[in-house]
């Protein structure tokens, strides 16, 4: 192996460079190898003074068709070419320049010259001083381009081939130089290993290679490729450096506008809470001016010992709730998370990031997720009777005032749906908040209504709780069956109801809520009030807007209408085919008198449409209380005789007037014989007499 190694370079592995002729015979060796090859045509890959790579090289010069006597001239780039590829360099230019000004200083002042190539072997950048050159003036100039090609064996050409330091003698080169001098050469690569230039040291000295066996020459040569390869090393490592640092900088800026558009506060603290980064909502929740200087977060706590818990803990701790105290002394409960950032070999926490989020509206947001979504609206409310239409009017005005809403009703009239639909015209955006006060015991009810501060009371949770109230705050709270509520806590609501406050178990502050009451009950409270299970006073407050939602059996036709929707429903729910009630069923349903109203009048059509088989349902298919009675007429062709139609049915206040009507005109249709009236109406003689009875009918 012709080449020696001098350097040994972890990531380039060893140097390329000539050998170090350690004997004068060698570097006369070189000498005539390279005369032989160039006047005789001998292989010089035969020599064992020349290395492989510098023979292969001289070989592929000269098939170049490069003029080994002509001086070395490489080809120049035209002037305008070289301004731009140097603006496009600059970057790198300068870094170059940056580590060469210190040496610079330090330079022997023998000649030397540094030189940067970019990729494709043209010279961007050239420095150095040549005052032991007889001529003076350099012989390369910024805008040469070293090719193989041209000019033959150059440091340029074997560094980029090998991708390792290289280092040649003049004579090594291809073409004549005319200078006894040393280069040395290394590649400057990127982090992906790409070639961004070529950093290359002449160092300019006659003796050198006059007698280049001497020692002391020989540490020169060691030593300016140590030195061109380190540098080389620094460059690429500043320009790693400078990545990093420009990503990291990037990084710093997309959290910025991150924590810009976060809609929640986000605070950084670090390890004595001085807060080191805050964004905008942050600055708000806090109070924090723009321009303020931002401080310690303990100024902001009212129990500066949670500063530990916010700093000093290791774990991740999700939201619980913190009072802030601000300097006009007023206070604001918000809801704190935290996420340490630990140090990553020391592990200790070096930094918090609090997630701030003001609790009325953490908790509007909890109440959005958790509380009772209210789907329905009053397009979804079935009933066209002119009971029910009085009804939705009454409702869809009373929705749009702030005013309670009172809503009357046997079970399973509707009284949610409609509070539902007064909602979503009222607030739709606000939280809808249903309690039901017939389903919970007195304390838990009180709990559930006001909420708890932390261990209020055994079994209440650590960190407290914000009550029904609270969660409906801006929004309506939907009191179901509050004829149920204990009377006590009736006391305590019709306060919260005045002072539109509201106060914790256990809590000692107050704070602000507004929310509007839908209270719905089937009770009769004027009776409760008279027996003292109700408050006359919150009932006034209350029920200032009441709205009765009348009984299925008074909406008429609108029973055959919700009894369709309610099978259309079910069926297409689950893929059936969707079956039709019968005419002579449809009377049956119409005579019902529906004591669980339009809940039970929904499982009595869930039931008939699992026992269809015909695409029709028949009496057969309904639950038999509805039809063990019988129906007062028999068919809907009587219904006709009888001179009433559907809208009739709908006009009617109620089945029972409108089955008293009935009987009075068959009656009459029968000159008052009961027998004959019973046989026209397909009822039985003793069916007859007890409705005449039910209705007070002379006859
Ligand atoms: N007019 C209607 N149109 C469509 N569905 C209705 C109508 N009225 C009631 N429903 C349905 O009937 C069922 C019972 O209604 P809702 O729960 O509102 O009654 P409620 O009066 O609040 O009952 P309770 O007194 O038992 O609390 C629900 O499934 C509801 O969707």
């Amino acid at each position: 192996m012709a080449f020696r190694i001098f350097i040994q370079d972890e990531k380039m592995g060893p140097a390329l460079a000539v050998k170090s002729y350690c004997s004068e015979a060698e570097w006369h060796g070189l000498l005539k190898a390279k005369e032989d090859f160039l006047v005789r045509d001998i292989d010089p890959r035969l020599s064992t003074c020349v290395s492989q790579e510098l023979a292969e090289s001289w070989i592929r010069s000269r098939d170049y068709g490069v003029n080994p006597n002509k001086m070395f001239s490489p080809l120049t780039l035209p002037q305008d070419e070289l301004e731009n590829l140097i603006n496009t360099n600059k970057q790198l230019i300068d870094i170059v320049k940056s580590h060469i000004m210190p040496f610079c200083q330090l330079a022997s002042p023998s000649g030397y010259e540094i030189a940067f190539h970019d990729r494709n072997g043209i010279l961007i950048f050239l420095d150095g001083i040549s005052k032991s050159l007889e001529h003076k003036k350099s012989k390369y100039k910024v805008g040469m381009v070293f090719q193989e090609e041209t000019i033959g064996t150059n440091i340029f050409s074997l560094c980029k081939r090998y991708a390792k330091p290289v280092q040649l003698l003049a004579p090594e080169v291809y073409a004549t130089t005319g200078e006894f001098d040393i280069v040395s050469a290394a590649n400057i690569m990127n982090e992906d290993g790409d070639l961004l230039g070529v950093l290359v040291y002449r160092q300019i000295n006659q003796q050198l290679t006059e007698k280049p066996w001497l020692k002391d020459y020989q540490d020169i040569r060691l030593q300016t490729l140590g030195f061109i390869t380190a540098m080389a090393q620094s460059i690429e490592a500043q320009l790693k450096l400078r990545k990093s640092y420009f990503n990291l900088e990037t990084s710093h800026k997309m959290l910025e506008a991150m924590l810009h558009f976060f809609g929640e506060g986000i605070v950084i603290i670090d390890s004595n809470g001085d807060i080191i980064k805050i964004n905008s909502e942050g600055k708000r929740i806090l109070r924090v001016g723009e321009n303020e200087p931002e401080t310690n977060i303990s100024q902001y706590l009212s129990d500066k010992s949670r500063q530990i818990d916010l700093i000093g803990n290791n774990n991740f701790v999700d939201y619980y709730e913190e009072i802030l105290q601000f300097p006009n002394n007023s206070t604001q409960s918000i809801m704190i998370s935290s996420y340490p950032i630990k140090n990553q070999i020391s592990n200790q926490v070096e930094a918090s990031v609090l997630r701030l989020a003001e609790t009325k509206k953490f908790n509007a947001m909890a109440a959005k997720r958790v509380g009772t979504i209210a789907r329905f609206n009053f397009q979804d409310i079935i009933g066209e009777s002119k009971t029910m239409q009085r009804v939705k009017l009454m409702a869809n005005r009373f929705a749009v005032s702030t005013e309670n809403v009172l809503l009357l009703g046997e079970n399973g009239t509707g009284k949610e749906l409609f509070a539902q639909s007064i909602h979503n015209k009222y607030r739709p955006n606000q939280p809808f908040v249903a309690l039901n006060c017939a389903a919970f015991p007195r304390n838990l009810i009180e709990s559930e209504l006001f909420g708890y501060e932390g261990g209020a009371f055994t079994g209440a949770e650590r960190t407290g709780r914000p009550g029904k109230i609270e969660l409906a705050n801006k929004g309506t709270l939907f009191l179901d069956e509050i004829g149920d509520m204990p009377y006590e806590i009736q006391a305590i609501l019709l306060r919260v109801l005045q002072d539109k406050q509201v106060m914790r178990i256990g809590g000692h502050r107050s704070q602000p809520v507004g929310f509007r009451v839908i209270a719905s009950t089937n009770q009769d409270l004027h009776r409760i009030i008279k027996d003292k299970q109700f408050r006359e006073d919150l009932y006034y407050r209350l029920s200032i807007l009441t709205i009765e939602i009348p009984p299925l059996r008074e909406r008429g036709y609108d029973i055959i209408r919700l009894a369709n929707y309610f099978i259309k429903n079910y069926s297409c729910r689950m893929g059936w085919p969707i079956p039709v009630i019968r005419d002579e069923v449809q009377e049956y349903i119409l005579a019902y008198h529906w004591p669980g109203n339009v809940r039970q009048l929904e499982n009595a059509m869930i039931y008939a449409c699992n026992m269809t088989e015909g695409g029709y349902i028949d009496l057969s298919h309904l639950p038999i209380e509805i039809t063990e009675n019988g129906t007062p007429f028999s068919s809907n062709s009587r219904l006709v005789q009888a001179g009433r139609t559907e809208q009739d049915i709908d006009g009617a206040d109620s089945l029972k007037e409108l089955e008293k009507k009935m009987l009075q005109n068959f009656l009459d249709k029968a000159d008052s014989n009961i027998v004959k009236a019973a046989k026209l109406m397909g009822i039985s003689r003793s069916t007859m007499y007890r409705k005449l009875k039910k209705y007070q009918i002379n006859y």
